[in-house]
C-alpha cells in the first residue's frame, strides 16, 4: 500500500509520469497536485483499470494552502515535476528565478503534511532545487537527508541510448554497467564507462572524437530536445519513462524490494547526511554537499551508495570532468542554499 502524490502533475512531465505511475500494481493511491487541470488528469487517469484510486487536487486561489496540504498527508512518496521548462537560448538556470519559489513552497507543503515521505525532485536547476528542498526542511525540522532525491536519471537513460548506438549494443543491455554522476546540467554531468571490464573494452576502440562526442551528448542532451521542440518545452516523455524508472525502485523498495544492479542509477543526494558520504566528499569532491551518485535503497530511502571513485574504475579523464562539473556545482548549490535562508515558509 503505498501512496504517491504527484506534484505539477498536469504538465508535459507530470500527465506521462502520472500515467506510469497508475499502472504500478503497488501503488494503492495516486494523488494528483497542480495549479491547474488537475482533476480533468485526475477524472481522465482513474477510469484506467489499476488498483491505485486517484484524486486531483487543485487550489482555489494563490493563498490556498489546505489543497495541497490535503493532497499530501500520508504520502510516502512526492514527485515533483512543477514549474517551468527551458525554451532555446536559455539555461537551466535561468528557470532559478520562477522555479526556487515553486519548490521552496511545495517542499514547505511537505515538510508540514507528509515529513516522512521520499521526496524526488524533478524540476530544474536540479543543481539548484534539492539544496533548496533541503535547506527547507532543515528549517522546519524534519530534514531526512537519507529521503530527498534530485531526479538525474535522464543523464544514464541517454548515456546508455548513445553509448549503446555507438557500441552497437542495445541500450538496455547497458542499463547497471555504466554511471551517471555529478549534477544535472551541462558540464556537471559526468558519465564514467569504465566500470565492466566487458564496456571498458568497448569504449576502447572508439575514437577519440567519437568518446568526446558522446561525452557532450550525454551532458548537453537536453537541449537537442529543446532546440527540436522551438519554444514549446523540453523533454517530457523521456523524462516520464527516466522519472519512473527511478520513482518505481523507490516503490520497491518501500514494498521489501531490493537492488538487483550492480550499479544502481544515481541520485542527485546530500552526502554529509548519509552513510560514508562525508568521508567521499571530502576524499574526492572538495567538500561539496551534494553530488549524484549510485543510490542503494531500502525502505524508501538511502541505505548505501556506490562510491565511484572505489569501485567504478574513474579514468584520469573522467576525473578531470569531475573537477570541472565541481566548480559549477558549488555555484548552484550556494544559489539554491542562499535563496532560503531569510525567506518565509
Ligand atoms: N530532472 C530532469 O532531468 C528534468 C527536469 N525537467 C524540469 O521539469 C520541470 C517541468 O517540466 P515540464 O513538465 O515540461 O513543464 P510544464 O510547464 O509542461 O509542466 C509544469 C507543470 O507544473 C505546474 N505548476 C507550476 N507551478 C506549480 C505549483 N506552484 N504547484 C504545482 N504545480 C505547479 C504547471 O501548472 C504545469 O502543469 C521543468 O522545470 C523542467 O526544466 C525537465 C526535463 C528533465
Ligand atoms: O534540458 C532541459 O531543460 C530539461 C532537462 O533537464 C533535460 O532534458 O535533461
Amino acid at each position: 500500500m503505498v501512496k504517491v502524490t504527484v506534484c505539477g502533475a498536469a504538465g508535459g512531465i507530470g500527465q506521462p509520469l502520472s500515467l506510469l505511475l497508475k499502472l504500478n500494481q503497488q501503488v494503492s493511491e495516486l494523488s494528483l497536485y497542480d495549479v491547474v487541470n488537475a482533476n480533468g488528469v485526475a477524472a481522465d487517469l482513474s477510469h484506467i483499470c489499476s488498483p491505485a484510486k486517484v484524486t486531483g487536487y487543485q487550489p482555489s486561489s494563490k493563498e490556498d494552502k489546505d489543497t495541497i496540504h490535503k493532497a499530501l498527508v500520508n504520502s510516502d512518496l512526492v514527485v515533483i515535476p512543477a514549474g517551468v521548462p527551458r525554451k532555446p537560448g536559455m539555461t537551466r538556470g535561468d528557470l532559478f528565478n520562477i522555479n526556487a519559489s515553486i519548490i521552496r513552497d511545495i517542499v514547505a507543503s511537505i515538510g508540514k503534511a507528509c515529513p516522512k515521505a521520499a521526496i524526488l525532485i524533478i524540476s530544474n536547476p536540479v543543481n539548484s532545487t534539492v539544496p533548496i528542498a533541503a535547506e527547507v526542511l532543515k528549517k522546519l525540522g524534519v530534514f531526512n537527508p537519507k529521503k530527498l532525491f534530485g531526479v538525474t536519471t535522464l543523464d544514464s537513460v541517454r548515456a546508455e541510448t548513445f553509448l549503446g548506438e555507438l557500441i552497437k549494443e542495445t541500450p538496455s543491455s547497458l542499463k547497471g554497467q555504466i554511471s551517471v554522476i555529478g549534477g544535472h546540467s551541462g558540464d556537471t554531468i559526468v558519465p564514467l564507462v569504465h566500470a565492466t571490464a566487458l564496456v571498458a573494452k568497448k569504449v576502447s576502440g572508439l575514437s577519440k572524437s567519437q568518446y568526446d562526442e558522446f561525452i557532450h551528448r550525454v551532458q548537453f542532451g537536453g537541449d537537442e530536445v529543446v532546440k527540436a521542440k522551438n519554444g514549446a518545452g523540453s523533454a517530457t516523455l523521456s523524462m516520464a519513462y527516466a522519472g519512473y524508472r527511478f520513482a518505481e525502485k523507490v516503490i520497491g523498495s518501500l514494498n521489501g524490494q531490493s537492488e538487483n544492479s550492480e550499479i544502481p542509477d544515481s541520485s542527485y543526494i546530500y552526502l554529509p547526511g548519509v552513510p560514508n558520504g562525508k568521508e567521499l566528499s571530502q576524499k574526492h569532491l572538495k567538500n561539496a554537499e551534494f553530488f549524484s551518485v549510485p543510490v542503494i535503497l531500502e525502505n524508501g530511502q538511502i541505505k548505501s551508495f556506490v562510491n565511484p571513485f572505489d569501485k567504478l574504475n574513474v579514468s584520469s579523464e573522467e576525473s578531470k570532468l569531475v573537477d570541472v562539473a565541481l566548480d559549477g556545482l558549488q555555484k548552484s548549490i550556494d544559489q539554491g542554499t542562499s535563496f532560503v535562508t531569510g525567506s518565509k515558509l
